[in-house]
């Protein structure tokens, strides 16, 4: 008897963990309305997601929509009108090291080397640390984004994907719980966002860090994604549809193209953007 109460108990205890990895960032009914000159501008009206620890999300849409304004809610730099942000039950007011923000124009100081671009965050976020261990930190995350050489080197003599590597090595060191890319591989070229892709896939399945991303190429979203979220033209954009990407991991992106279901999925996004909400200038 004992043990079916037991059993019974941690089959309950399961569910929720379950319920708690599921609900573990929260966007309910989220709308934000920016005043303007010629009166309230909604560009959000009621955003419903939900995100498990540890997924990948991406999100695509045409250009104005609101997927910046989004996942700056999630990162803290903006706040809903309307609506609610949680990470782990709790409401994001602020930005904090809990949730990391990657841009697409790389955001490093030109004035300190890639080592100390990657240092002063850590040393920012975790200032009690000694010198010795942050130093260990920086160097840790710089080799595992392939950097380790171009260590002393400023933005400026390094490539666009070197400077990308920065930005996500120095984004990771402070051990975010969420990663939030604004279309990060937007700037580079075809070779280097091929590259890129598949490191970060490989880092988020080393960190286990749940991913944001924002992307416009849908290949790149169903290369990297558990789940594409599709949204409809703004103003007063929503969720269209959220498409479950089911391929295997490790992603294989040879493998995935010859897959059928890869094109159905691609020719089903497409035709979501460029006809079912086809943008007027398009
Ligand atoms: N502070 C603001 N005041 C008024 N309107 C704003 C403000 N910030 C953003 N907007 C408008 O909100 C809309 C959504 O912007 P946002 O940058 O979130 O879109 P996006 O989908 O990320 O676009 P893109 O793909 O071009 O980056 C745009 O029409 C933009 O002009």
């Amino acid at each position: 008897m004992q043990l079916a109460k037991n059993t019974h108990n941690q089959s309950q205890v399961n569910k929720l963990l379950k319920q708690k990895a599921d609900d573990f960032l929260v966007i309910e009914g989220v709308s934000k309305i920016y005043p303007t000159p010629e009166g309230p501008y909604t560009v959000l009206d009621g955003v419903d997601l939900k995100v498990r620890e540890g997924e990948f999300v991406c999100i695509i849409g045409h250009s104005g929509c609101g997927k910046s304004t989004l996942l700056n809610m999630v990162a803290g730099f903006n706040t809903p009108s309307e609506g609610i942000v949680l990470l782990q039950d709790q409401p994001i007011t602020e930005p904090g090291p809990d949730r990391m923000m990657v841009f697409q124009n790389y955001c490093l100081l030109p004035w300190l080397s890639v080592f100390d671009n990657v240092y002063l965050a850590i040393d920012s976020v975790f200032p009690k640390k000694s010198q010795a261990e942050k130093r260990a930190i920086a160097r840790e995350h710089l080799a595992m984004v392939g950097l380790t050489e171009a260590a002393d080197k400023k933005p400026s003599q390094i490539s666009g994907g070197m400077k990308q590597r920065v930005a996500i090595a120095r984004a990771l060191s402070i051990r975010p719980q969420v990663l939030i890319l604004d279309e990060p591989f937007g700037a580079l070229d075809a070779i280097t966002k091929e590259e890129l892709q598949e490191e970060l896939l490989q880092i988020w399945r080393e960190h286990q860090v749940t991913v944001l991303m924002i992307t416009h190429d849908i290949d790149e979203a169903l290369f990297l994604a558990d789940r594409v979220v599709m949204m409809t033209n703004g103003p007063a954009a929503q969720i269209g549809e959220i498409l479950e990407v089911p391929f295997a991991r490790p992603r294989n992106r040879r493998r995935i193209m010859e897959d059928p279901e890869y094109y159905n999925l691609r020719n089903y996004a497409l035709d979501f953007l460029y006809r079912r909400f086809a943008h007027d200038d398009e």
